[in-house]
């Protein structure tokens, strides 16, 4: 199965700034790769902004098929003289930067869509760098993946054969190992596992919601306390994961879940980074991240290749994804790159990350 990423390719080194054909081993794959796998991850590499163009930033990743990307990293070498590397990787999906959320949503949240609806447990997550695309892709207010699968959720339970079914939202926070509810004031919650092996996040608030408007004000909220939480600094965003969940639960046994849906905007990649950073919180903050983001490639990679240990005890982040992982489950990993030549480790990263 192909998938955490897929088949790294090799790398071709090309001197005196010119860029020779990548070396690739297969040719680019139809769109046909099959949407209905446990585990996919995808690329969505975003556009250049207004303010990168302005600065003359080149745009480095080249998406050279349904499947592939290859990145031309620009280096130096000790004598100055200027080269590029070329890095290709092949994954379930590549998006290029004129993919709208629309068909991005068909190609990774609405089989998951689908899936709840059978009665199963899936995640989608969005990991990259800080101003990849993380929000835009999954908690954009108006077009993110959360919205346009929530259409197709209260859509869905309009038909007669699930008549028997209602959705609640919960949104809440990761920040330093601890949970936040977002729509309850921030006040901190805790993970436990019932008879049934579902994480229940005791405490947290859940709303019943029928129709897109409602949840879109509900999230609005959970989305300005988010914003102006832990630091009171408007980065917050990418310091800590936002887990949006729709539950589909019967009218008549409200404490059942029939189905869950983890959307999941992570904390921004780099900042699990040692940057060298002296600022002791910074460092923290920096470290729980790594932390999480190492379990969550630890599950996804045990989960992946099928072994009987998965690690999720190591983080706040995968314990809570536990009922996620485990069983009738699906994930789909969206790996984010902003394309700009100043970015290109941190892109370089985030592909070997999502690279098995
Ligand atoms: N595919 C895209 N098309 C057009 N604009 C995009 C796209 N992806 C991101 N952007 C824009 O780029 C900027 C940064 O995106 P975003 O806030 O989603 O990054 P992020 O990865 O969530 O960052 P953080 O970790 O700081 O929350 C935003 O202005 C967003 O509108």
């Amino acid at each position: 199965m192909p998938s955490l990423g897929a088949i790294r390719m090799t790398d071709a080194v090309t001197s005196s700034l010119k860029v020779s054909a990548p070396v690739t081993s297969t040719s680019p794959s139809s769109r046909s790769s099959n949407l209905n796998q446990k585990i996919r991850v995808c690329v969505r590499k975003r556009p250049l902004s207004t303010k990168e163009i302005n600065r003359n930033e080149k745009d480095i990743t080249q998406v050279t098929g349904d499947r592939n990307i290859q990145i031309n990293e620009p280096k130096t070498k000790l004598d100055l003289t200027k080269f590029v590397e070329q890095h290709s990787f092949v994954f379930d999906e590549v998006f290029d930067e004129y993919t709208r959320n629309e068909v991005l949503y068909e190609r990774t949240a609405l089989p998951l869509v689908n899936y709840i609806f059978a009665g199963g447990k899936a995640t989608c997550f969005a990991y990259g760098q800080t101003g990849s695309g993380k929000t835009f892709t999954m908690l954009d207010p108006r077009r993110g993946l959360y919205v346009l699968a929530a259409r197709d959720i209260f859509d869905m339970l309009q038909q007669p054969q699930y008549e028997h079914l209602f959705a609640s939202i919960g949104f809440y926070e990761i920040y330093q190992g601890q949970l936040y509810d977002l729509l309850n004031e921030r006040k901190r919650l805790h993970a436990r596992e019932d008879g049934n092996n579902n994480v229940v996040i005791a405490g947290l608030h859940e709303y019943a919601i029928s129709n897109v408007d409602s949840l879109m004000q509900v999230f609005d909220l959970g989305s300005q306390v988010r914003s102006t939480g832990a630091t009171g600094a408007n980065d917050s965003s990418s310091r800590s994961h936002a887990v949006l969940q729709i539950l589909l639960k019967p009218k008549k046994s409200r404490k059942t879940i029939f189905g869950k849906l983890s959307f999941i905007d992570l904390a921004g990649s780099e900042r699990g980074a040692d940057r060298g950073e002296t600022d002791v919180k910074t460092r923290m903050e920096g470290a729980e991240i790594n932390k999480s983001l190492l379990a969550l490639k630890e599950c996804i990679r045990a989960l992946d290749q099928d072994k009987k240990h998965t690690p999720f005890r190591q983080s706040k982040l995968t314990q809570v994804l536990k009922d996620s992982f485990v069983g009738k489950s699906r994930t789909c990993m969206i790996a984010t790159i902003s394309p700009g030549n100043t970015n290109s480790e941190h892109t370089l990263n985030t592909l070997r990350y999502a690279d098995r």
